[in-house]
């Protein structure tokens, strides 16, 4: 009766110690072999002892009120094997389902729509495409971060975000690079402690790593692995101590019908029997090979080697170092041979068999991602995986040396074996163990596998804003305010995306994010290519597009912009196959307060126009110039005037899209930046436009105020157009008159005469303005204030007006004290719930700008690292955390920038 007995005591965290205690003293808790070895489970006695557990190859079970009535919900082979994975887990609950995605799958669904999950950045590939699905499907937002470094973690881990949980695994595979489970989980659980902590435990398995005890709310295996160990059935267990984890995770498993089958159970159950003896077997074999390859000059990746990246973590939260384990030869040709060249070692996907097993993942698991990009990604292109199994290792280790021997990566000496040192600085540059690629100096990337950085500066227009759209001539001159954008390729996934960080998708803070599924636009609508200097807008095409990719939209700001972004980037990418059309996020921010009158929207149509024609390969950096003596080395590089005129045709497209009615000043000054007196062309009137360029903005100061009273562009300019229809002679008065206030300030601005002062003139233009009807009680405020004792300036409204930006001129020798005290006069008015901001802006800056060499290599950013199409590689993150005030410094300082 030792069974019914020990029946009676077993718990579920450690099979406990039989009573009586021995005379000698208490026993000690049995070690983690003996607990795999006996499966035990107090409330389930078998009515004739078995001593293995019988398989209830049933799938009902008689009766009414039983403990179990059909093998969906509960079965007496699976409650045996859950009880057991939960004892060999030190884990309160188990459960077991028919796959490790299976696994994944039940926990997921702990997720509802709106929520945030955090994963690394480099999961495995069925994670990463399950995670994806939720992206798209769900609502689900996902962040992938590199979860090596606990901080990348940080800047996401804020309440606005609705981080619902974390999902993390270490080691990775096939890179084995460490996590530190225990610090995020604690960093996790002091800022968002809602947050869910979810490890993914296959590559050690519950015999080497309990992430449970490290802070992990939920662990789950692929049991295929190393709990099963044969490789001769698929299942997944999942094990937690939260109790209303667990009733949930109960709950989708019999909804989903997921549950592993009484057959496997027996089979899982029968095969943790020898979880701890194989992976000590595995493990120690594991070791001899590493350090085998590692002595012979190999890069080797194995957590148990002297210099593997984080260690000293990983054995802190483990208790063994695995039976995975990665090396490079230099050479992908020997590489082939050597995989082609074993016998023992079989070839072939998954691991934690008895059986050793051997694969190169860029030609297997991650074949089909372009090659520099999985360079790029830190997976060179020779890395051979071994997966360890329990031969005998004098045999497995014999096998190897013969097939590095007949590949030629090793040759006999009379002392033993020697590496064949072919391309070793190659090999040992293109893997940094454990991290990523050295930055790629010899990979040529496409221009779509690269990432864009690129910026365009606002714009004031002094004088001549309405007038303008019907062929009047304007001045205008760029801001030291900016857009920025940043243009990360997806690497596997077939999305196109953009991230508004800076504008809000309705009461939602945090700005907009939004992804489609390149496959799904409405690619039939897409208007024919057009050569010409001025693309019209195709109205059919921008309602498609707003039907069938933002069925929601309301014409908020994000909507608008995402549609000016869509109808670019299948405009652009429309004659590629589709599976070559490329994949990638636009993330976007301004420092330029948006919808303001300083041209927010050229300056984002600007960027998103360089930023796909660059992706798309319409336009290429110029070859950089020679570092030569340091003087010039200071110097910019400068974008040829060719790119900024083929930008400025599409920047203009997109203006229209959010625009309505756009004369083009705006597109113009953000691209070619400087002052300049710019003429829209109206062909249909016989009217040519042109841009001439105006130094003299550049010697003058400008104070901006944004009356923070919100107003649109389209509707003003709208509104202008209605009155010249209905009062043609009135508008046209006004607008003539504008003109010549326009002619006069270019005058007095280019140096060639005109007497007036150029406040007279700011004055004036703003009464004719005012007359169109586009001033506010705001901008009078401004005028106020400004116009008032001590200071006596001219301002006028700049841009569409309607609230907005009010422009002052600041004239030489005003006094820094009475700047100081208007800014504050200024700033402490308020028309909306915000008090109005005032800039003091250097007018006439650089136009359009280009990163075109990243501060860490001769060349462009690399590529993120990662598959998911969200995912933010550092760059990125940095740029989505980094305040508004120390955004310009941050992105200046990434590298060389070339200007217009
Ligand atoms: N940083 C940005 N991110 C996304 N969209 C932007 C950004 N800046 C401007 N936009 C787009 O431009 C619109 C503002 O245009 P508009 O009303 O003309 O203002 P502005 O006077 O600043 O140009 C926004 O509603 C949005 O659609
Ligand atoms: C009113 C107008 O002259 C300028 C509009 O500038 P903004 O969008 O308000 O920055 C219209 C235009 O030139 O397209």
């Amino acid at each position: 009766m030792a069974f019914a007995k020990s029946l009676d005591v077993a718990r579920n965290v450690d099979l406990p110690t039989p009573e009586p205690d021995s005379p000698h003293g208490p026993r000690r808790p049995y070690r983690f072999s003996t607990l795999c070895a006996n499966v035990e489970n107090p409330d389930h006695k078998d009515q004739y002892g078995a001593s293995s557990v019988p398989i209830y190859q049933t799938a009902t079970f008689k009766g009414v009120g039983g403990e179990y009535d059909y093998s969906r919900s509960g079965n007496p082979t699976r409650t045996y094997l859950e009880h057991h994975i939960a004892k060999i887990s030190s884990a309160d609950h188990a459960f077991a389902v028919s796959s490790g995605m299976a696994a994944l799958d039940s926990i997921l669904r702990l997720l509802r729509p709106a929520d945030a999950i955090i994963a690394g950045d480099d999961l495995y590939g069925g994670t990463n495409r399950l995670l994806s699905y939720l992206q798209h499907h769900q609502g689900i937002t996902v962040y992938h971060v590199d979860t090596t470094d606990p901080s990348t973690l940080t800047p996401h881990l804020h309440p606005k975000n609705n981080i619902a949980m974390v999902l993390l695994e270490s080691p990775t595979n096939p890179l084995l690079k460490i996590v530190d489970l225990a610090t995020i989980a604690k960093d996790v659980k002091e800022r968002c402690p809602d947050a869910i902590i979810v490890v993914d435990n296959t590559m050690m398995s519950p015999a080497l790593q309990r992430p449970l005890e490290h802070g992990a709310d939920i662990v789950y295996d692929s049991a295929t692995k190393y709990l099963s160990g044969h490789h001769d059935l698929m299942a997944g267990v999942i094990t937690c101590n939260r109790d209303d984890i667990a009733k949930k995770i109960a709950f989708t498993i019999n909804a989903t019908g997921n549950a592993l089958t009484p057959f496997d159970s027996f089979l899982l159950l029968r095969g943790t029997k020898t979880l701890a003896l194989r992976l000590t077997q595995q493990s120690q074999t594991a070791s001899l090979v590493a350090n085998y390859l590692h002595s012979l000059g190999f890069p080797t990746l194995y957590p148990g080697l002297p210099d593997h990246p984080n260690r000293d973590i990983h054995e802190r939260i483990s208790s063994g170092h695995g039976a995975v384990l990665s090396f490079t030869t230099g050479d992908k040709d020997v590489s082939e041979r050597i995989v082609a060249g074993t016998r023992l070692w079989a070839v072939s996907v998954s691991f934690g068999c008895v059986n050793s097993l051997i694969s190169m993942p860029c030609a297997m698991s991650h074949a089909s991602i372009p090659a520099a990009v999985r360079a790029a990604r830190g997976l060179p292109e020779d890395l051979i995986r071994l997966c360890v199994g329990i031969e005998d290792s004098t045999d497995l280790l014999d096998d190897l040396e013969r097939a590095l021997i007949d590949a030629g990566a090793i040759r006999r000496t009379p002392q033993g074996v020697e590496r064949v040192r072919t391309t070793i600085d190659e090999a040992v540059a293109k893997l940094v163990l454990g991290n990523q690629i050295s930055q790629g100096e010899d990979v040529e990337l496409q221009p779509h596998e690269r990432q864009w950085v690129v910026s365009s500066p606002g714009k004031v227009i002094l004088f001549g804003e309405h007038a303008v759209v019907y062929g009047m001539p304007a001045l205008a001159a760029s801001v030291s305010l900016r857009c920025y954008a940043i243009a990360t390729p997806h690497l596997s996934s077939r999305t196109v995306g953009v991230h508004f960080i800076d504008i809000e998708a309705g009461d939602k803070e945090g700005g907009f994010g939004y992804e489609w599924d390149i496959d799904n636009l409405p690619w039939g609508a897409v208007p024919v290519a057009s050569q010409a200097s001025e693309v019209p807008l195709d109205l059919e095409f921008l309602e498609e597009i707003s039907r069938v990719a933002l069925p929601e939209a309301s014409g908020s700001p994000a909507c608008q912009a995402s549609l000016a972004f869509l109808y670019l980037y299948m405009v652009f990418v429309k004659e590629l196959e589709s599976t070559a059309r490329p994949s990638f996020t636009l993330s976007v921010r301004a420092t330029l307060p948006v919808g303001a009158g300083l041209g927010s929207s050229a300056a984002f149509s600007v960027c998103t126009a360089t930023a796909l024609m660059l992706i798309t390969g319409r336009i290429s950096l110029p070859s950089p110039s020679n570092p030569g003596p340091s003087s010039s080395r200071q110097q910019p590089d400068r974008l040829p005037k060719s790119l900024a005129d083929a930008v400025n045709v599409y920047a203009f497209l997109s203006e229209k899209i959010l625009h309505g009615n756009p004369s083009g000043v705006d597109n113009s000054v953000a691209v070619y930046g400087g002052g300049l007196l710019y003429t829209k062309s109206i062909p249909s009137e016989g009217k040519e436009g042109g841009i001439v360029s105006i130094e003299g903005f550049t010697s003058h100061r400008f104070l901006l105020t944004d009356t923070r009273v919100p107003r649109n562009t389209k509707e003003l300019v709208g509104s202008v157009g209605k009155q010249k229809v209905e009062e043609p002679e009135r508008v046209g008065k006004v607008l003539n008159d504008i003109q010549v206030v326009v002619e006069k300030a270019s005058s007095v601005l280019s140096g060639s005469g005109g007497k007036e002062s150029l406040a007279a003139l700011i004055d004036e233009n703003h009464r004719l303005l005012d007359r169109l009807r586009v001033s506010h009680p705001s901008l009078e405020a401004v005028r106020q204030i400004t116009g008032a004792d001590p200071y006596n300036l001219a301002t006028k409204l700049t841009g569409a007006g309607g609230g907005g930006c009010a422009v002052t001129l600041i004239p030489d020798g005003f006094s820094s004290s009475k700047l100081t005290s208007l800014i504050s006069a200024l700033e402490s008015e308020q028309f909306t719930s915000e008090t109005f901001r005032a800039y003091l802006t250097e007018v006439g800056g650089l136009g359009l700008g280009i990163l075109s060499r990243h501060s860490n290599t001769s060349g462009l950013p690399t590529p993120p690292t990662h598959e998911s199409p969200t995912d933010s590689n550092t760059l990125d993150t940095t740029f989505a955390s980094t305040s508004k005030a120390e955004l310009r410094g941050w992105i200046e300082a990434l590298g060389k920038w070339a200007y217009v």
